[in-house]
């Protein structure tokens, strides 16, 4: 049976970050990005979210680039094909090389629409057993490492599972040292956004004494060999993020021993079958996964929501409520979470309802593809 699309809307939006966002490369305080509506004759409309933030700093995308792909490469390849099942379209896309988080937004509305033709959940389609997910928090670089300690505070007094701590080199040993030094019994873990290199062994070795969960990409964006060399004589749990794009990433990681845990991103592995793929090679090997985040409004935080559902999902992931980043966002109910639990929601799709008058009032572009 052909899954019906008669139309992909394109809408951009800018919302503003309630509190700025620190990384190893700098400070980020608004939100461009797209959200993607695939709609069919009977109603139906699926919702998809696009990750890639302004500058290339995280992967070479940008809002600018994504846009260029969905509007003249991917629409045109829906067009073109008939689908059957949302986890098609990964093959379709293959043509057109990486940009994986311009095809993740599109296959995204695509596996939402058909989760509510089906009048099921998209945690359902994707094979999803949990009723309910933990979840953790992401903390930026913050101006004192007092600033710092009070966040965890207050983010561990609300129950999150675990807490990530961005660092860079001038913020990184020391700081972990005082945060461990008041957090004995918290699960910290901390996230370098590839800010170190080899030459820095010793001092990444420092971090084995302080019990972290995991360091998450230390090295290079795009190596698998060097972060091999640094897990084979440090402790600590190397994590991988920006290194993997694929299944078959994920493969050459586990049999280097590049890693011993992934950071699984829908927009950067390039969708949802990408990700489940990635997710069934790491059940088959034992590789603790969990879901990353992009700082991402409603519809992505439900799409990371269904995708952890899934079993090898074992470790809390960066999707925290709502209201830590936006006044306001653009589903009902927004996303809450407490002590350090999201309830699986029941309704078909994503589960959650689009609010259309925020969606418009942070709506600065808008154009209607005919499918
Ligand atoms: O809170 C979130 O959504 C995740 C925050 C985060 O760590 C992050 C935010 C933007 C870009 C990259 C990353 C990352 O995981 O490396
Ligand atoms: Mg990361």
């Amino acid at each position: 049976m052909v899954l019906p699309i008669s139309s992909i809307t394109l809408r951009r939006l800018n919302m503003k970050l309630k509190n700025p966002f620190t990384t190893s490369f700098g400070t980020m305080q608004t939100k461009g990005f797209f959200i993607i509506e695939a709609a069919d004759d009977d109603g139906h409309k699926g919702f998809g979210e696009s990750v890639a933030f302004s500058s290339p700093w995280y992967t070479e995308e940008t809002v600018e680039t994504t846009k260029h792909m969905i509007k003249d490469f991917l629409i045109n390849i829906i067009r073109a094909n008939k689908i059957q099942h949302p986890s098609e379209v990964r093959d379709l896309f293959k043509p057109v090389k990486r940009n994986n988080m311009a095809k993740a937004a599109v296959e995204g509305a695509i596996w939402d629409l058909y989760s509510k033709q089906q009048d099921i959940t998209l945690a359902q389609a994707l094979g999803g057993t949990k009723q309910t997910i933990e979840v953790g928090i992401s903390l930026g670089i913050q101006p004192t490492v007092d600033e710092l300690l009070k966040k965890i505070s207050r983010h561990v007094e609300e129950g999150y599972k675990r807490i990530k701590i961005k660092i860079k080199p001038g913020w990184d040993y020391d700081v972990l040292k005082e945060v461990r030094k008041n957090f004995p019994d918290t699960q910290i873990m901390a996230d370098a956004n590839s800010a170190y290199t080899l030459d820095d062994i010793d001092h990444l070795r420092k971090l084995d004494e302080l019990n972290l969960m995991m360091i998450e990409q230390p090295l290079a964006h795009d190596d698998i060999i060097d972060h091999a060399k640094l897990q084979s004589v440090i402790e600590t749990p190397v994590c991988l993020d920006e290194s993997i794009h694929s299944a078959d990433d994920a493969r050459k990681a586990i049999e280097l021993k590049s890693c011993q845990i992934i950071n699984v991103k829908i927009g950067r592995v390039g969708g949802l079958a990408e990700a489940k793929a990635i997710h069934d090679l790491c059940h088959e090997h034992g590789i603790n996964i969990w879901c990353g985040g992009m700082l991402e409004a409603g519809v992505g935080r439900a799409h990371n929501i269904a995708l952890t559902t899934l079993p090898q999902f074992t470790m809390p992931g960066d999707t925290a409520g709502s209201s830590l980043y936006w006044e306001k966002d653009i589903i009902r109910p927004e996303v809450t979470v407490q002590d350090g639990i999201i309830p699986i929601p029941d309704k078909p799709g994503i589960g959650y309802t689009i609010d259309k008058e925020a969606l418009e009032s942070f709506t600065v572009e808008k154009e209607i593809f005919p499918i």
